[in-house]
């Protein structure tokens, strides 16, 4: 099930990586590439391959040659110039065009690769094309082929898509949803409505400003009166010809976030909104022409889950934008501490601080897990499209069954595990790059801050972790179960992916728990060990990264870049800034407009002004003080 390595390729010839994978430039990493024990070109074939690495090559170079790339996400833009800018961007990536339908179906980890080439640069467009025509446009093709036509429409972006699950006061908890759509057999229509304020579809990414058509999870009504449970609609939400907003809708922004602040997430309330009876993805259920509700799933539970399976696509692309994210930022870091000298044995030489113990026992871990969940990450992807195959063509095989719900589990519990640990490794290597860490330019906070919330949406983290452990538990119990009442090998019960499963998910959910307590109660032996292993591979570290790390223009990191020129390369970025070195337009708030001094502080007078001495003031009470107004009226007035 897991992709094979590409050994035949790796085994190829030398001059055919060097096109592929130029050399990089030599300077103060040069050192470390010399140490390396691998060659990297080698390990960067026998991971992707020669025909993913071309790819990315066509990727890369297409966005550095495009103007509306060429201004990067972190450099001073307002979030209203950056949301168009992303918008036209996310229209450019319709125009590249960049895989045919062919080479999806020969090599489906390409659309992967192509949207985390596309993310590397900067997560806003990536995320507002894969919302667009992978989580909509997925939801509504696994709909049914009524709706074939509708999705010509959305990979020709006649039309723009969002996907509205979660409100106000409603997200992690889906059964709270509170919009509804109740069935009209008289006009043949639902009626799509938000109660009150609390219910308004709330974080949609794309509905903030651009979206013209929503996948809307709703309360289905009957006639009959019933509640028929969570179902998805598809409802118009702005003209496509002037993008205002359909009649009983009202829609908005939701205002500046923490990250990914080129995303417009926006909020929608409906006012008794008639959409077409075929407007239900009849995903879960439908209805007839009389309002009577059908449904291939007897069991209500089942129903629920399969009308949320779309999010599972989103958990498993998560998986593999947070490993991303831990590669940028350790690309990032671990080029910073190859040429960042500090101490040394004597004062004229200084030793690179990778050189350093703490610093190795802050990154490597992080590399080794940036390696884990890469092919980890690419390995869920493949079984996911196998998985998707089948739901299109209505595969009912056991192995169908087994792939949905081996699928469901591990993405619960490799999303949180891969997003926590991108999220923590994006602040250790921003502290691990010391202050110039901290400097917007070299872009650690931005990607800590584009990671953040993938820890939250498409299921919180820490609830998805609880919900993983049930489900094992249950899964783990039923299987103990049938063993006693029927005795046969355990391994019939046990089969391999619940030993894999309950493995990640208690893995998982101790992941954290682990690491504190391996670090505080390693003994002396293992330390050695480790350390003595820290030491080997602290050599190869810079290899290690130059396989996955992406070119200069992409990483867009002065620290970071590959010839390794850390002062050369702040320099020459700090130097391009706006008026860097222009005397401030309010030079004369300082030089000609000096402050109007009520009142010169002095120690020695503001004592004697002071009520009472410290041990009055412990002892009278406010009201006692007579001199108090005054006193502190006297340093308030002090500008
Ligand atoms: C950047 C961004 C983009 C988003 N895009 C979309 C989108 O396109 N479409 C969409 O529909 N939604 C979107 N969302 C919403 C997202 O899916 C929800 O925010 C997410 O599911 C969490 O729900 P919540 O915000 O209601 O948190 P809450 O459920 O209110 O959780 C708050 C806290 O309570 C804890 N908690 C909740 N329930 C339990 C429990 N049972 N046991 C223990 N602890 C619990 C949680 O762990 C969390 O710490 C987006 C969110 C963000 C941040």
């Amino acid at each position: 099930m897991a992709p094979t390595p590409n050994v035949k390729e790796a085994t190829g010839n030398q001059s055919s990586w060097n096109t592929l994978l130029p050399d990089f430039p030599k300077g103060p990493l040069s050192k470390y590439r010399k140490k390396a024990s691998f060659n990297w070109k080698e390990m960067a074939v026998f991971l992707d391959g020669e025909d993913i690495i071309r790819l990315k090559n066509r990727i890369f170079s297409a966005l550095e040659s495009d103007p509306f790339f060429a201004h990067h996400p972190g450099e001073e833009l307002s979030r209203e110039k950056y949301q168009e800018l992303t918008f036209l961007r996310c229209k450019r990536l319709f125009e590249y065009d960049f895989l045919t339908q062919q080479e999806i179906i020969e090599n489906p980890l390409k659309i992967l690769n192509m949207v985390i080439c596309i993310g590397m640069y900067d997560w806003s467009p990536c995320l507002q094309f894969f919302l667009h025509c992978g989580v909509f446009g997925g939801t509504i093709l696994s709909a049914s082929k009524r709706f074939a036509d509708f999705a010509k429409k959305i990979y020709n972006m006649e039309i723009f898509g969002c996907f509205a699950l979660t409100e106000l006061s409603h997200g992690t908890n889906t059964k709270g949803i509170r919009t509804t759509a109740t069935f009209d057999h008289n006009t043949q229509e639902f009626i799509i409505n938000s109660p009150d304020f609390e219910a308004a579809k709330f974080w949609v990414g794309n509905m903030g400003k651009h979206a013209t058509h929503a996948v809307v999870y709703a309360q289905l009504y009957t006639p009959d009166g019933q509640c028929q449970g969570l179902h998805s609609f598809i409802v118009q939400i702005r003209d496509t010809k002037t993008l205002l907003p359909m009649p009983g809708v009202m829609v908005g922004d939701i205002g500046k976030k923490i990250g990914q602040n080129g995303l417009d997430n926006g909020f929608a309330m409906f006012h008794n909104v008639r959409i077409p009876k075929e407007s239900i993805l009849n995903i879960t259920g439908d209805v007839s022409p009389e309002g009577k509700y059908s449904s291939s799933f007897k069991d209500v539970k089942e129903r629920f889950s399969a009308a949320l399976g779309s999010l599972s696509t989103g958990r498993i692309l998560i998986t593999a934008v947070s490993a991303t994210n831990l590669k940028l930022a350790l690309s990032i870091a671990i080029r910073f501490s190859a040429t960042r000298h500090q101490f040394g044995p004597t004062d004229e030489e200084e030793i690179p601080v990778i050189e350093y113990q703490t610093q190795q026992w802050r990154l490597l871990p992080y590399l080794a897990a940036a390696y884990a969940l890469d092919y980890f990450s690419k390995s869920l992807f493949e079984n996911f499209v196998e998985f998707y195959a089948g739901l299109l063509t209505k595969q009912r095989s056991q192995r169908q069954a087994d792939l949905g719900r081996e699928i469901h589990a591990l993405s619960a519990a490799s999303k949180p595990l891969s997003s926590w640990t991108a999220q923590q490794a994006a602040q250790e290597c921003r502290e691990a790059c010391g202050g110039h860490g901290y400097l917007a330019m070299n872009r650690l906070g931005e990607i800590r801050n584009d990671n953040d919330p993938n820890c939250t949406y498409e299921g919180d983290n820490n609830v998805l972790l609880q919900q993983t452990s049930n489900y094992l538990m249950k899964e783990f119990f039923l299987s103990l179960l049938m063993s006693l009442k029927n005795p046969l090998p355990l391994p019939q019960y046990f089969p391999y992916r619940w030993v894999l499963c309950v493995g990640v998910g208690w893995r998982v959910f101790f992941f954290r728990y682990i690491v504190a307590l391996f670090r505080l109660a390693i003994s002396y032996e293992v330390a050695k060990c480790v350390s003595f292993l820290f030491k080997q591979l602290k050599d190869d570290a810079v290899a290690l990264v130059d396989v996955f790390a992406p070119p200069d223009f992409i990483l867009n990191s002065p620290i970071g870049k590959a010839s390794g020129e850390l002062y050369k390369n702040m320099w020459a970025e700090i130097l391009q800034g706006n008026k860097v070195l222009n005397r401030p337009s309010w030079w004369a708030e300082f030089c000609i407009n000096k402050p109007h001094l009520v009142h010169f502080l002095n120690p020695k007078k503001l004592r004697n002004q002071l009520c009472c001495s410290r041990t009055e003031l412990k002892t009278a009470s406010p009201t006692k003080c007579s001199r108090r107004k005054n006193h502190i009226t006297s340093v308030e007035i002090y500008p």
